[in-house]
């Protein structure tokens, strides 16, 4: 017989040894418990429906699990909300504001932006390079950079570059030659990072990578998997939007160290040259406008600047500053308050380190999102074909900058991919003074992150019918004015928008525009039937890349 059917009184009696250790380990599993489960009482106390939380995983049991994208997850959440505006959630431990109603959204990130104006990003403090990025820094601090930063980006700026992302455009034609010649399937996802991180470093700084011809091109190395990210670093990179006190704990930094040397000896050594060889300035690329503010505090403005002076002055009003654009400072140290100028050492380095992060992943992964479904859609691919060389015929064989804008239909296109496939899915915030939301008597009380989900409500059958097809006729001239401005929305919104997005719309669709005019793509047997995201970043990109087959246009 065995032992579990003996009597109990047949049991020999514990010792007090073993009992006082079972005591103090069903305590201290009591404790854990209640420690990991401190805050699940939040939502309820404050009267906000909530989504039941798991200890340790909160609301994001499958993406700890590496089941399902946080992305996709978030999407979940949005469609089962039905009509609820919004939500409390869990992210592990936190207490989260999930908010799907698009107008209040739009509120926070804009007209109430005085009490969201910071991410909850909190990276540690060892991580020097990543603190000082736009992404990173709060309050006065984040509002002198981005004054300053402005000018960098202005279309004016952008134009200048034209010619030079048009040379690294054509480098394409040495990935897509070779595939095409052995009648092999060919990796676009591959191909436009390495077009894209080319494009950025020549663009910005002047230097000339070879990504897109030579595998051990030292910048693409280090860069490639930037968000590609370890188990630990996909939780610690999470956690860092809702400031999680364990993972700060473990001084993880998101700037690995090898990445932040080289962009060091990089882009001191060329700051260097240009003084050697009295070139500073010359160019006015990126570099030249961060040594700029490093020595004047400033960044002149262009001829024209119609652009960049509009986004420094909607962002100094809806700060509720002074309006540095009317009072011309925009762009001076002044503009923000008494913050005093510290472009210079890491905190320019981090600049460079946001731009050859959030510049080339982003709008590579949107290229080859572009290129799957045309490779899907033969009719698409041949009418944007069909439209590019037009244009190009009447501008005597040269897509000049001028002319890319005027193909429509190319715009069309890119915008609808970002509509399926927003790069960042879902859009943060953290409340930086208690907020009524209005009409209502809920709090969002300082200190709490609120998310939307850009992915769901760009999903959203009710502003995008038959959302999930790929459909750029939704964005065509008669029809996007149907489509409310807080839905679409790739790019964030408010003061805090993304400040790379005409640069982001020109080089992704210049790409685009050589390719289609070169080579014509259809799918192959690894193509993916149903696009899925690699759960290894937060950021949305291909799992397995873009497996398509190629061949030359004939001209
Ligand atoms: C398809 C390409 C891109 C997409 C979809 C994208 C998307 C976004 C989104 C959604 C945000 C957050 C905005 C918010 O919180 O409201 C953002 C922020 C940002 N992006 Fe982009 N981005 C792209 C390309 C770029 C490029 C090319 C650059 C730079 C060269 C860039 C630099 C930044 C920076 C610095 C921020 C932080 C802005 C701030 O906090 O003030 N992005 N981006």
């Amino acid at each position: 017989m065995s032992t579990w059917l003996l009597p109990l009184e047949a049991l020999p009696a514990p010792s007090t040894g073993a009992a006082v250790l079972v005591a103090l380990l069903v305590g201290a599993a009591g404790a854990l418990y209640a420690y990991v489960t401190r805050h699940f009482g939040y939502w309820r106390r404050r009267g906000v429906p909530f989504l039941r939380p798991l200890p340790v995983a909160g609301n994001l049991k499958d993406v700890l699990l590496f089941r399902k994208h946080v992305g996709d997850v978030l999407h979940e959440v949005y469609t089962q909300m039905k009509e609820l505006p919004y939500m409390g959630l869990f992210f592990y431990d936190a207490p989260v504001f999930f908010i799907k109603d698009a107008e209040l959204f739009k509120n926070i990130v804009t007209n109430d932006f005085e009490y969201f104006q910071d991410r909850g990003f909190s990276p540690v403090k060892a991580d020097l390079v990543f603190s000082e990025t736009l992404f990173a820094r709060k309050g006065d601090r984040w509002k002198d950079l981005r004054l300053k930063l402005n000018p960098a980006f202005t279309v004016t700026k952008l134009k200048r570059f034209y010619v030079l992302l048009q040379q690294k455009a054509s480098n394409l034609d040495h990935y897509f030659d070779d595939a095409a010649r052995k009648g092999e399937p060919c990796d676009v996802a591959n191909a436009c990072a390495r077009y894209t991180m080319d494009a950025i470093a020549t663009v910005g700084f002047g230097i000339e990578t070879t990504a897109l011809t030579d595998d051990n091109d030292p910048l693409h190395r280090l860069l490639r998997n930037i968000f590609v990210y370890s188990k630990l670093y996909l939780h610690a990179s999470l956690a860092t939007f809702v400031d999680m006190q364990l993972l700060r704990l473990l001084r993880l930094s998101l700037v690995p160290a090898p990445l932040a040397a080289f962009l060091r000896s990089t882009i001191w050594a060329a700051a260097r040259e240009r003084e050697r060889t009295g070139t500073l300035g010359a160019r006015r690329d990126i570099l030249d406008l961060l040594l700029e503010l490093r020595d004047k505090g400033r960044i002149a403005a262009d001829e024209d600047t119609a652009d960049g002076g509009d986004s420094g002055k909607r962002i100094a009003d809806d700060c509720n500053g002074r309006s540095a654009v009317e009072n011309g400072t925009a762009g001076n140290d002044k503009g923000a308050g008494s913050i005093e100028n510290d472009m210079d050492g890491d905190v320019l380095i981090a600049q460079a380190f946001s731009v050859f992060s959030a510049g080339f992943d982003t709008t590579s992964s949107t290229m080859s999102f572009a290129l799957y479904h045309l490779a899907k859609d033969q009719d698409i691919q041949d009418r944007l074909r069909r439209e590019l060389q037009k244009v190009l015929h009447d501008n005597d064989g040269i897509l000049t900058y001028d002319a890319l804008q005027s193909v429509e239909y190319l715009d069309m296109i890119f915008s609808e991919t970002l509509r399926l496939y927003p790069n960042l899915p879902f859009l943060d915030r953290t409340c930086t003074k208690n907020y009524n939301i209005p009409g209502t008597d809920i709090v969002i009380e300082k200190g709490v992150p609120v998310f939307g989900s850009l992915y769901g409500i760009q999903r959203d059958p009710e502003f995008f019918p038959d959302p999930d097809r790929f459909d750029p006729e939704r964005f065509s001239a008669e029809k996007k004015a149907n489509i409310p401005k807080s839905c679409f929305v790739p790019f964030g919104g408010g003061p805090r928008k993304c400040i790379g997005f005409k640069l982001a719309y020109l080089q992704g669709k210049l790409g685009l525009a050589h390719l289609i005019l070169n080579y014509k793509f259809w799918p192959c047997a690894a193509t993916p039937s149903k696009m899925e995201y690699n759960l290894h970043s937060f950021l949305l990109s291909p799992r397995n890349g873009v497996p398509l087959m190629c061949s030359r246009v004939e001209k």
